[in-house]
């Protein structure tokens, strides 16, 4: 095995609270023949590690996680070794990955390029059941990851490292479902919520040419929309405002990460266009009515396959795309998570994983 050191959640026990991470050392697998092992030099911090944290005591709605946790599923770094067997990258390399590690490689979702979806259920980045041997994954916030290289990406030279991580689970999740419902010169798209999924979805809608648009709860955001390439900003809270938005977005991107129901949004969109609803994973309320009218549709999306994910890469790096951050030392974790928890983040938190060189496994810093 090879040693690393990351940030780790104890059980939750059940609290409403997020456990708290703290500093321990961690196994990696030695490396296999196809595997390359990567240096974690920054990992975004995704609302869905705050639900990954709280769901051990079933408090926010997710499955049970194994403990303990260490989250983090959009990173970049370098190759810092290869087995015997890569082909596609050398040591050295710049080097990103997502929250998807491996999938069968045979099904029909795999062999089509949707290997997020694969039928056999791909190997999620952490808390997932490693293919070969069983074990559990453990996540990004740590200084190291082995990954087999199908599931690592070339960091394009073009984007800094650091802004490039959350392109990687955040990005691609949006990024799929603009591109296949169309978005471009000529749709009509609007984003809910502004968080990390929302911002990029509205500055990748904008550089496809599509007519972007911002729903919020709070008319603050209305400069931040603007200064994101979004025409306008529609106001959710506000009943005359919303009506008068009423069927007029082909494309509607769903990224709030509270439960709500479906509605106010579904009247938003246009005739024959498609609420795409990413955000909040599980049951949903809607009244079937505000798809009749106007013949509307419902989807979703999540991840993103291989060649998906190569290909947002390079849009990104053609039109100078990443992630709004706040980068902060990984040994203030726990503070970026509080503050993803009360909304108070613009737009990603990114962790700067090379403190954890600096003093030991135990080391002052902990917690
Ligand atoms: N489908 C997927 O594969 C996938 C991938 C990544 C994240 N997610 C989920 O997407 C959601 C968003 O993730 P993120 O990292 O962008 O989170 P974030 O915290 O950065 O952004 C969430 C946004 O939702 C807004 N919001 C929260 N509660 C709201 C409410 N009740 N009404 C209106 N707006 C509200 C917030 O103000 C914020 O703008 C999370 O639930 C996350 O788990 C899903
Ligand atoms: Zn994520
Ligand atoms: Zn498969």
């Amino acid at each position: 095995m090879r040693t690393t050191v990351g940030w780790r959640a104890e059980p939750s026990n059940g609290t409403a609270t997020t456990p708290t991470l703290r500093r321990a050392p961690l196994e990696r697998r030695d490396l296999r023949p196809d595997d390359l092992a990567v240096r974690v030099d920054y990992c975004g911090v995704c609302h869905t590690d705050l639900h990954a944290l709280r769901a051990g005591g079933g408090t926010d709605g997710g499955p049970a996680q194994p403990d303990p946790l260490v989250p983090g599923h959009e990173f970049t770094g370098v190759v810092t070794a290869t087995g015997s067997e890569v082909t596609r990258f050398r040591t050295g390399d710049p080097v990103a990955v997502g929250n998807i590690v491996d999938s069968c490689g045979v099904c029909a979702m795999c062999r089509v390029g949707q290997e997020n979806f694969c039928h056999a259920f791909p190997t999620l980045t952490y808390g997932g059941t490693d293919r070969v041997d069983g074990s559990t994954t453990l996540g990004g916030y740590s200084r190291e990851y082995v990954v087999g290289e199908r599931f690592a990406y070339s960091l394009p030279a073009a984007l800094d490292p650091a802004a490039a991580a959350p392109l990687l689970c955040a990005g691609i999740t949006v990024w799929e479902p603009l591109r296949a419902l169309g978005a471009g010169p000529g749709t009509r798209v609007a984003v809910a919520g502004l968080g990390g999924l929302g911002h990029l979805a509205v500055k990748f809608a904008v550089a496809l040419g599509a007519d972007t648009s911002v729903i919020s709860r709070s008319p603050d955001k209305a400069e931040d929309a603007r200064r994101l390439g979004a025409r306008e900003l529609v106001v959710s809270t506000d009943p005359e405002r919303m009506a008068a938005a009423r069927d007029r977005f082909d494309i509607l991107i769903d990224t709030v990460s509270a439960p709500h129901d479906l509605g106010a949004y579904l009247r938003l969109v246009a005739l024959d266009g498609t609420l795409s609803h990413l955000g909040h994973l599980g049951p949903v309320t809607l009244e079937t009515l505000d798809l009749l009218i106007g013949r509307k549709k419902l989807s979703s999306a999540g991840s993103g396959g291989r060649k998906g994910t190569a290909e947002m890469l390079a849009f990104c790096a053609a039109h100078g795309i990443t992630a709004d951050i706040e980068l902060l030392p990984s040994a203030r974790v726990n503070e970026a998570l509080d503050r993803l928890d009360r909304g108070d983040v613009r737009h990603r938190f990114v962790l700067d994983l090379s403190d954890l060189d600096r003093s030991g496994p135990q080391g002052p810093t902990d917690g």
